[in-house]
């Protein structure tokens, strides 16, 4: 074990080890004093001038309510010895961002001083792309928040306020895929939709679309960002998605591809049709609210009583395990792969199912929070091939959408006896050409659409507990 006892904690000298979970700090004497500092805590450490100030421990500290707050830990000097030796300060420094390293494999056996000191760690960099009129116009101001939480991180910033809409697409188009390890984005679900239609606009698309991307909530519809944090057992905050995207690996997400008669996008987080698209889009109107825009809009639309006809054809779920798209044949060619659907206008595969006639909700979910107050599809996980399509036939009474929607939140609507939800990998939806429909929260035309899920096309930062 590395051990150490050249540093004073809190006035007392004390004994410092990197143990498998993290930095030990025992006082002896005083049992009390013990402290570990989870590895997983840890962001990263600074030297100091070896009198004052010897070893800085910059922490990302999880408190009782949840919220994680940076907090600085000072090993000094030890009163005992002539002082430590700048040698021995920059020996620690190197074992603790060893260990904090998100990039290391915590399955290895402890290593040797030796091999922590021949293994420099890397600076990582991270182009940030803020908006600053996603959700209520904080993006600039969350930027300034977090940038302490990546500087001690050891990740150097880039950022980018954008300009206009579509900006986000013109960066992705273009960004340096070597001259970075990720792109933040700060804004909404809208925004980080912006960066994955650039990456798949481009001519190598296949590397592009596996650039390791990150959400930092500042928008009203922070459902990527939600799903992230719920997976890694964090709130959904500006400080915590930071956490996520600076200590995280990148994960595998799929990807689906979403076409019409004359145009192709990708969707990584959902597509709503009836009440849940015209609730999203009429909301935009009321974004000084927030996240409350939906909730507010969802209200009256409730009071409208409407419903929507349409035709939904879809390939059920088996038990087979879907490949992931990098291993299927023929996977990087100047567009994605289609393998389940026909040509727009053609015959349907035989096999599909289909359910024809009046809905009032159509909610495809490729992961499981569709906003930081909808968990929407409870059953979908980042990389399983599948969307979940939630469905309520029929015109459905006021009673029973205020029952689904208020399920919502914690994911008990799919309990509702009117409720159902459907596991596709690939799907089909005919509407009249003059409704809405909502892709990734973005206006979509109706008419004929379809859907196919590429699985594990995408690779978000994210941490898995
Ligand atoms: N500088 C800018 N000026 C105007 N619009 C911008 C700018 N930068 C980005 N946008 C646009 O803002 C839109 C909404 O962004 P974002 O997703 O961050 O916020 P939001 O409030 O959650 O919106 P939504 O939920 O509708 O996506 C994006 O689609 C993008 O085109």
């Amino acid at each position: 074990m590395l051990t150490s006892s050249a540093f004073v904690y809190a006035r007392h000298a004390a004994t410092v080890s990197a143990e498998t979970d993290g930095l030990r700090i025992a006082v002896p004497g005083k049992p009390k004093m013990d402290t570990l500092f989870r590895w997983a805590d840890v962001l990263g450490a600074s030297a100091g001038d070896g009198t004052a100030m010897a070893l800085t421990l910059h922490l990302m500290e999880k408190h009782k309510n949840g919220k994680r707050r940076l907090r600085d830990v000072e090993l000094t000097q030890s009163q005992t010895s002539d002082g430590i030796h700048q040698q021995e300060v920059d020996k620690w420094l190197r074992i603790v961002e060893f260990f904090a390293s998100p990039l290391r494999d915590t399955s290895d056996a402890l290593p040797s001083i030796d091999l922590i000191m021949q293994t420099p760690p890397k600076q990582r960099k991270f182009m940030v792309l803020i908006n600053p009129v996603g959700g209520t116009g904080k993006g600039e101001k969350v930027f300034e928040k977090i940038l302490p939480i990546f500087t001690h991180a050891n990740i150097h910033v880039e950022r980018i306020v954008t300009e206009r809409a579509n900006h986000a697409v013109e960066i992705a188009e273009k960004l340096d895929l070597t001259a970075y390890d990720c792109v933040v984005v700060i804004g909404g679900d809208g925004f980080a939709y912006e960066v994955i239609q650039g990456f798949m606009k481009r001519s190598d698309w296949a590397d592009a679309i596996q650039f390791p991307f990150a959400v930092v909530p500042a928008g009203s519809g922070n459902g990527l960002a939600k799903t992230m944090a719920e997976a890694a057992a964090e709130l959904c905050t500006p400080e915590s998605s930071t956490y996520i995207a600076a200590k995280g690996r990148p994960l595998e997400l799929d990807l689906a591809s979403l076409r019409n008669a004359t145009h192709t996008s990708f969707i990584f987080l959902s597509l709503s049709w009836a009440f849940m698209a015209e609730v999203d889009i009429e909301s935009e109107k009321y974004r000084y609210l927030g996240s409350q825009r939906f909730t507010f809009a969802a209200i009256a639309k409730v009071m409208s009583s409407k419903s929507w006809s349409g035709k939904f054809s879809y390939l059920e779920a088996d038990e087979a395990d879907v490949p992931s798209y990098w291993s299927t044949d023929s996977p990087r060619g100047p567009r994605p792969h289609v393998a389940l659907l026909p040509a727009v206008g053609e015959e349907l595969p035989e096999g599909w199912k289909t359910i024809e006639g009046a809905f009032s909700l159509f909610w495809a979910m490729n992961v499981s929070h569709a906003a930081t107050d909808a968990h929407v599809a409870p059953h979908a996980q980042l990389n399983d091939g599948h969307l979940h399509v939630v469905l309520m036939e029929g015109k459905v009474s006021k009673g029973d959408y205020m029952g689904a929607l208020l399920g919502l939140e914690k994911g008990q609507h799919i309990e509702k006896p009117n409720v159902k939800v459907v596991k596709t990998r690939a799907f089909q939806l005919e509407t009249p050409e003059a409704d809405l429909l909502s892709a990734d929260g973005e206006r979509y035309g109706g008419g004929v659409c379809q859907v196919e899920v590429h699985r594990g096309m995408a690779r978000v930062m994210g941490i898995l507990k």
